[in-house]
């Protein structure tokens, strides 16, 4: 995939004008957003309040020894601290009711993306990198939505109204401040930003290490049989090598940035205490001024350190902004016309390719190149071809999982792309060679396509394709398969496919090599019971044994992106040479040609 000219710089950093894509998740929640920034500032407002109520008392009651005026500062000062540890509190559950919202929505809308997206999206990108959008990405914008952009906007309006403070407090001393802090913040930035594509690097390493472990694992009798533990070893080495010297980079750069962390305050407060004592001497300022002064400087201490870290936040999720706008706006481009209505589809209904013509996109040559095949209603048509010929791609343009680049498949006269994608994908039902089950109850996993199927028709489907093995499973039909749950042998998968595929008696059906992984008794006994469903369905099977050649009422021998001939087998095997050479080569096939 061109990802790589999509994705931000080696440095993780993005434009921060990519941030602006998190608004449309935002705004339904504008009022809890403003809540928290108000709370926010006003917290911070309360905060600086301090400071200057300490200046009022030392300048007042204590330089004047007058008591009364104590209690009514007191009272001040109690006042605002209370007000700033509620407003904490309201910023607290404000911000985090609007992030997890937003969160949950912007996670919802990267699902139902992945799952529109057309089947040639997915074969273009790695499911690597969709995972890491959709984990690490995302993980990224939530702390950036539920904790720094607060911070990033208020520690801003911190440094800039602390600054003003200090200004008018006194204002060389003030100058002398901000002459300090802009530099530490600028440089601050820049070695955050390092900082940040030092640890991308590691956790890229570490995620390469982590590979290597896991094939390690997985292949360890290759790798033993072989006698390459050493290379094996050597290897891995070198990378673990590799992530130590990337963690001492890191951890270089983060000693630096402590170190000027560390060291700008100390200097700067020496300023202040000597700058500071010769103004109160010379009496251009008080002494409770000074102490307000040195009050609001510790203030403005974490908003400095704290801005270079939240412009390098904001930089990195405006990168994973970026990366997970690429799978929004990737196009949809298998959908659904506008102003389609489903149409009247007989069981079984007529399966037509008229001219289909298919290229791969970034594929020069067509795979097919002109198809034409007519299955009349209740027909079942072998289709054959060299391996490469493009049989899996012919089955998969009947729902749609690619579209077609030319010409028409029409289901009883209907143009496939002319109905309701959901009406075609349930008339039309599939089973692939590669048996996918999900990490759900068996029930469930059959029943996928047709949540309303009731308990004889599972039970019927599951006769047809021969997997009453699911009733001898420990709870039967709500035994939890798939990647979580139970293993399955490929036998039992291809079954369990299978049966998903029968259930309902579609009105067409379409089997990719659906029996491959099955044993030659339980193949008879599947053929027998599949028999049955194949009277009442049109089928398109593609066969690469000589048992599912057999099956059909006609063969389709597909040949340079053709159908190059149809008949019945017999006749196939008597007048088309190519489709002999075919059958030669396998050996099963073979027997079925003498
Ligand atoms: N996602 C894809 N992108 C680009 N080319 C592809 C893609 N999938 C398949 N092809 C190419 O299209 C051609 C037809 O592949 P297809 O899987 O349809 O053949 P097949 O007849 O089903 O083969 P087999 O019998 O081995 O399963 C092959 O040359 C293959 O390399």
């Amino acid at each position: 995939m061109d990802d790589a000219a999509h994705s931000p710089g080696p440095d993780g950093a993005g434009k921060l004008s990519a941030l602006a894509r998190l608004w449309p998740f935002a705004r339904p929640y504008r009022g809890l957003i403003a809540l928290t920034f108000g709370a926010a500032l006003l917290a911070t407002l309360a905060q600086l309040a301090l400071p200057l109520v300490t200046a009022a008392v030392v300048d007042g009651p204590i330089a004047e020894g007058d008591r009364s005026a104590l209690v009514p500062l007191l009272g001040l000062a109690l006042l605002f601290g209370v007000a700033e540890a509620a407003l904490f509190f309201v910023r607290r559950v404000a911000m985090n009711r609007s992030c997890l919202q937003l969160e949950r929505d912007l996670r919802d809308a990267l699902y139902q993306r992945l799952q529109r997206l057309p089947v040639g999206f997915h074969d273009r990108w790695a499911s690597g990198q969709l995972l890491s959008r959709a984990t690490t990405d995302m993980s990224t914008i939530r702390r950036f939505v539920g904790f720094a952009a607060v911070f990033l906007v208020v520690n801003l309006i911190t440094c800039v109204v602390v600054l003003a403070l200090l200004l008018v407090t006194y204002w060389p001393l003030g100058l002398a401040v901000a002459a300090t802090t802009v530099p530490l913040t600028v440089l601050g930035m820049r070695w955050e930003r390092r900082y940040n594509t030092e640890s991308r690097r590691v956790q890229d390493q570490q995620g390469e290490l982590t590979t290597d472990v896991e094939e390690a694992v997985q292949g360890i009798r290759v790798v033993k049989s072989l006698g390459r533990s050493g290379l094996v070893f050597d290897r891995y080495d070198a990378k673990a090598t590799q992530l130590r010297r990337l963690e001492l980079d890191k951890v270089r750069t983060l000693a630096l940035l402590w170190c000027l962390f560390e060291l700008h305050p100390q200097i700067t407060l020496a300023m202040i205490l000597v700058g500071g004592a010769m103004a109160v001497s010379s009496g251009a300022l008080t002494i409770g001024g000074l102490v307000a002064f040195v009050a609001l400087f510790t203030v403005l201490l974490w908003p400095i350190l704290s801005l270079g870290f939240l412009f390098a936040f904001a930089q990195e999720t405006a990168s994973a902004c970026d990366r997970v706008g690429e799978l929004l706006d990737a196009p949809v481009t298998v959908a659904d016309r506008p102003g389609v209505r489903p149409a009247v589809v007989g069981t079984p209904a007529r399966l037509r390719f008229e001219g289909v013509r298919f290229t791969y996109p970034g594929s020069a040559e067509p795979v097919l190149d002109g198809v034409d095949l007519d299955l009349r209603p209740g027909e079942t048509v072998a289709l054959v071809g060299a391996t490469g010929s493009g049989k899996t791609t012919l089955t998969a343009l009947v729902p749609r999982l690619h579209d077609a680049s030319g010409g028409r498949i029409t289901v009883d006269g209907s143009d496939v792309r002319d109905l309701p994608l959901a009406q075609l994908r349930s008339v039309v039902a599939t089973a692939f060679e590669d048996a996918t089950l999900f990490s759900m109850s068996v029930r469930e996993n059959l029943t996928l396509g047709r949540p309303d199927a009731g308990d004889d028709a599972v039970a019927e489907a599951l006769r047809v394709a021969q997997a009453q093995f699911v009733h001898d499973l420990p709870w039967g039909l709500d035994t939890r398969i798939g990647e979580q749950g139970l293993s399955l042998s490929g036998g039992q998968r291809q079954r369990l496919a299978l049966a998903r595929a029968v259930l309902g008696r579609p009105s067409v059906l379409v089997l990719d090599d659906p029996l491959s992984a099955l044993d030659v008794h339980t193949e008879a006994l599947v053929e027998r019971a599949l028999r049955e469903v194949l009277a009442g369905t049109t089928a398109l099977v593609v066969a690469h044994r000589a048992s599912t050649v057999l099956l059909a009422d006609r063969v389709a021998l597909l040949a340079g992106g053709r159908i190059a001939a149809v008949g019945t087998h017999s006749e196939l095997l008597a007048t088309v040479p190519a489709y002999r050479d075919l059958l030669a080569q396998g050996s099963e096939l073979t027997e079925v040609a003498r």
